[in-house]
């Protein structure tokens, strides 16, 4: 197989790229190509084997002769090249980490743990596009598709608190830039222990209204959160609350929906999205049985029981940041009654929700 990779050096690409040096996946390629949009004729990246130079990534015919393309390079990308190739004749598989094709009925949206069954029909039906999903959903499904899987999800209500990560590096940056500005605003008073703490508040106050950078975010993220991600629908839902629905079930290939609905708020997290859910199951289950199921998902679930010490050092980004796990943990009975459940999940969105399932899409494609 020919493969061709756009966006290799972005922040996703880059995760990409290690999680296929750290599994050998380059030896089992048998052509890989890199494509750039900046720097045609440049230095490949090392792979451990001879690669050629950077071919253009806008030069249909170049890519044309891939069987496969990965691309990281985002929506605008996609958006100019995909119909291009597509009416040029190439039929290969177009595997993207961007939104742009996902809700087309002949794409599918890849999450390989949880709808291998919907990727292998996929594939024996001749699609060719296989999406990454919305890295919140992702994350949500790998800690939950032990529920889905087994039909007991009546609705999940989903509370989101996502990382600066999902909006790209430039934001992951300007959250650091604001954390350094609260800092100085009162670095003095904070190296005198007498110092009034409500001296200090007043200061950091102002510095987070006033200093804080706000060109990525549009609003300040350092020491706050904001309430919203992504565009506004007329409907008073964010872009990203949408998406939960329509993804979740497009992932698992229901035919009834299961409704999905909540509020996505953005914190200042570097790179993992967590989720606080209140799930309705369809019955009253043991929560014991619950558990069973929840760990039952896949390989990845790393179940935290619902005990103060284990969580606070388990269930957190520090835990969970770099790595493939997804916890799951504050799972009990809420107060309205036996089927309804809270759960909270996080993830790497680097990983389980960009990264990972397009890797693993390669190697579903390569190893057929
Ligand atoms: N960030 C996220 O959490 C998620 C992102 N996605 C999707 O992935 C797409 C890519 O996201 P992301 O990786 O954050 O985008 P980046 O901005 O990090 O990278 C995109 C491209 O920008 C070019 N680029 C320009 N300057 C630089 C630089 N200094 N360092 C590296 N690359 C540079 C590169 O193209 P070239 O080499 O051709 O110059 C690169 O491939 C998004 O648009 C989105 O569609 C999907 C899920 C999650
Ligand atoms: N919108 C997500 C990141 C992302 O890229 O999502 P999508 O792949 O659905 O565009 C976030 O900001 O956290």
């Amino acid at each position: 197989m020919r493969v061709g990779f756009v966006g290799w050096r972005g922040m996703v690409g880059s995760v990409l790229m290690q999680r296929m040096l750290e599994e050998n996946d380059f030896a089992v390629i048998d052509e890989p190509v890199f494509f750039t949009t900046s720097n045609v004729g440049g230095a490949a990246p090392n792979v451990g084997r001879d690669v050629p130079p950077l071919k253009d990534a806008r030069n249909i015919d170049e890519l044309k002769a891939m069987d496969a393309i990965v691309t990281c390079q985002g929506g605008d990308y996609t958006t100019e090249v995909y119909a291009k190739l597509r009416e040029a004749g190439w039929n290969g598989y177009w595997i993207d980490a961007a939104s742009t094709l996902r809700m087309e009925d002949n794409a599918i949206i890849v999450l390989d743990p949880v709808n291998s069954n919907v990727i292998e029909a996929g594939l024996a039906n001749g699609v060719k596009d296989f999406i990454g999903g919305n890295c919140t959903n992702s994350i949500m499904l790998m800690g939950m598709g032990g529920l889905f899987r087994e039909g007991l999800v009546e609705w999940v209500s989903s509370m989101t608190y996502q990382a600066a990560s999902g909006g790209g590096a430039n934001h992951m940056r300007e959250l650091l830039k604001g954390m350094g500005v609260v800092h100085d605003a009162v670095a003095d008073e904070l190296a005198t222990p007498s110092s009034a703490i409500l001296d200090i508040d007043r200061k950091v106050a102002a510095a987070i209204r006033e200093d804080v950078p706000t060109e990525f975010f549009g609003a300040p993220l350092a020491g706050g959160l904001i309430p919203w991600i992504d565009k506004q629908l007329d409907n008073g839902q964010s872009k990203e609350e949408w998406k939960g629905q329509a993804e979740v079930n497009k992932i698992l290939g229901n035919t009834a929906t299961v409704p999905v609905d909540g509020l996505c708020v953005r914190i200042g997290a570097m790179r993992c999205h967590s989720l606080a859910l209140t799930v309705k199951l369809k019955k009253d289950l043991p929560l014991e049985e619950i558990e069973a199921i929840i760990k039952s998902g896949n390989d990845w679930v790393k179940w935290v029981p619902n005990d103060r010490d284990i969580t606070v050092k388990e269930l957190t980004p520090a835990a969970i940041t770099g790595g493939l796990q997804i916890g799951v943990g504050r799972v009990r009975k809420l107060n309205m009654g036996g089927e309804y459940l809270s759960a909270f999940v996080i993830g790497d969105q680097l990983l389980w929700g960009a990264a990972e399932p397009l890797r693993r899409m390669l190697r579903i494609l390569i190893e057929r």
